[in-house]
């Protein structure tokens, strides 16, 4: 048997210290300092997509943090609070009831009657969901059942994108992941791959039978959620580190799978000389259109954007475009569905592209230090583990996101 070698606690409070002053000081280098996390304004870099001295900072201070409560901390109190993710319904039931949105103007706060009245919900049962959000920074209890928005709750205000993310995750992907343990076991669910077959789609094996994850959401919300994920998971960067700049006028982009284009709307607005084609199932272009005709008119009225439908498991994206993207698509299915999405990509293309794929796409690696998969993924400094843990577990949230709505699995 291995021995075990105790964490080196010194090693982590300096990387806890190191990873703390990078933070400081990219806040610093903004000119606006450090936010408060009470402060009643959002502070410039909180919508900023790109800071990536910032991103891994935090990713740091994450992991090591997490790390050494969960060394120094007995273990039965860690898996108590672990076992009762109860934020998130109560975060749900806020934005549903846009309580952020009601709380803006009152900087001193409102008290939990009013609140209560406004939204048509109990005064206690409400103080309890505002008091554990509190408790978790997110809104600021001014005084004694007086609550107020902070940083973390003007986020939720529904005008910002995040609101409806938080919808989502809170809400039909909690319920789906609060049923993997049935699922899982169920004959008929347990051992499947096929889409109609997941833990999501046996929550709402009432409502719709063998209905996939994406043909709920043809009546449901969703396409908000996906522009509140791709700028609060980063995946702006691809706007800004990408070398469009240096490419002809007349370069044309072909988003695969696109949803309403988050990504492509942006790089459009910051280089006019791309033009670009959005393709997905009818419906949500339907919608792509709708934001697209709010936000860059004139792209429209340039015919610098083409809205054309594609069934990716049936037929080629159009063909000729000289860069083909696609962003949370792969990882949405198993690896039969992804290897047909694949070749249909790449048939006008072959023999394997004189055009660009481009796939944002997650890796997610073992955390265990023997393991070689380590194909994308920089290792994290000891005694972290080697996959950063806490610090990046977003992604592997992210993974049970995609089993169970749709088994698509993204880790090897
Ligand atoms: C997770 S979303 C990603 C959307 C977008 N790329 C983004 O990152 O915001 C997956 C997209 O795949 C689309 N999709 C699902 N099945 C499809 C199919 N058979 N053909 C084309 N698009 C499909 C969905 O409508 C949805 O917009």
């Amino acid at each position: 048997m291995t021995p075990t070698i105790p964490v080196d606690i010194d090693a982590l409070l300096g990387l806890i210290q190191s990873a703390t002053h990078s933070a400081v000081a990219e806040y610093h280098k903004s000119g606006h300092g450090v936010p408060s996390p009470d402060g009643s304004w959002p502070h410039p870099l909180d919508s900023a997509p790109d800071i990536l001295a910032l991103k891994h900072a935090i990713q740091l201070l994450e992991g090591a943090c997490e790390r050494l409560c969960t060394t120094l901390a007995q273990p039965a109190h860690t898996l108590l609070n672990r076992s009762m993710p109860f934020e998130a319904p109560c975060m749900r039931l806020v934005v549903e009831k846009k309580i952020p949105d009601l709380l803006e103007g009152f900087p001193e706060g409102l008290h939990i009657e009013n609140i209560a009245a406004q939204t048509s919900l109990n005064t206690t049962k409400l103080r309890q969901v505002l008091r554990l959000l509190a408790t978790r920074g997110c809104f600021k209890e001014v005084e004694d059942s007086i609550f107020a928005n902070n940083r973390l709750s003007l986020t939720l205000l529904s005008s910002n994108p995040m609101s409806a993310i938080v919808a989502t995750l809170a809400g039909e992907n909690l319920r789906a992941v609060a049923s993997l343990p049935e699922a899982l076991v169920d004959p008929e669910y347990g051992a499947s791959v096929a889409p109609d077959k997941t833990s999501f789609t046996y929550t709402v094996r009432g409502e719709m039978k063998n209905a996939s994850f994406f043909d709920w959401y043809k009546t449901h919300r969703f396409d908000k959620a996906m522009i509140g994920w791709t700028f609060a998971a980063g995946e702006m960067s691809v706007v800004h580190n990408f070398p469009w700049a240096t490419m002809p006028r007349g370069t044309t982009l072909c988003d695969v799978g696109s949803g309403v284009g988050t990504v492509s709307l942006a790089i459009a607005k910051a280089h006019p000389h791309i033009s670009i084609t959005l393709q997905d199932l009818p419906e949500p272009l339907g919608q792509a259109k709708v934001l697209w005709s709010d936000e860059l008119p004139e792209a429209l009225d340039a015919e610098r954007v083409q809205f054309i439908p594609v069934d990716f498991f049936q037929q080629a994206p159009v063909a000729g475009h000289n860069l083909y993207y696609m962003k949370h698509i792969l990882h949405d299915w198993p690896d039969s569905e992804a290897i047909k999405i694949l070749r249909n990509v790449t048939r006008y293309n072959s023999p394997f592209f004189e055009d660009e794929l481009v796939l944002n796409h997650i890796y997610l690696g073992s955390s265990s230090n023997d393991s070689s998969n380590t194909v994308g993924i920089a290792k994290a400094p000891a005694p972290l583990l080697p996959n950063y843990g806490t610090g990046n577990i977003r992604h592997y949230n992210q993974d049970i996101a995609s089993e169970v709505l749709l088994i698509g699995l993204s880790s090897y």
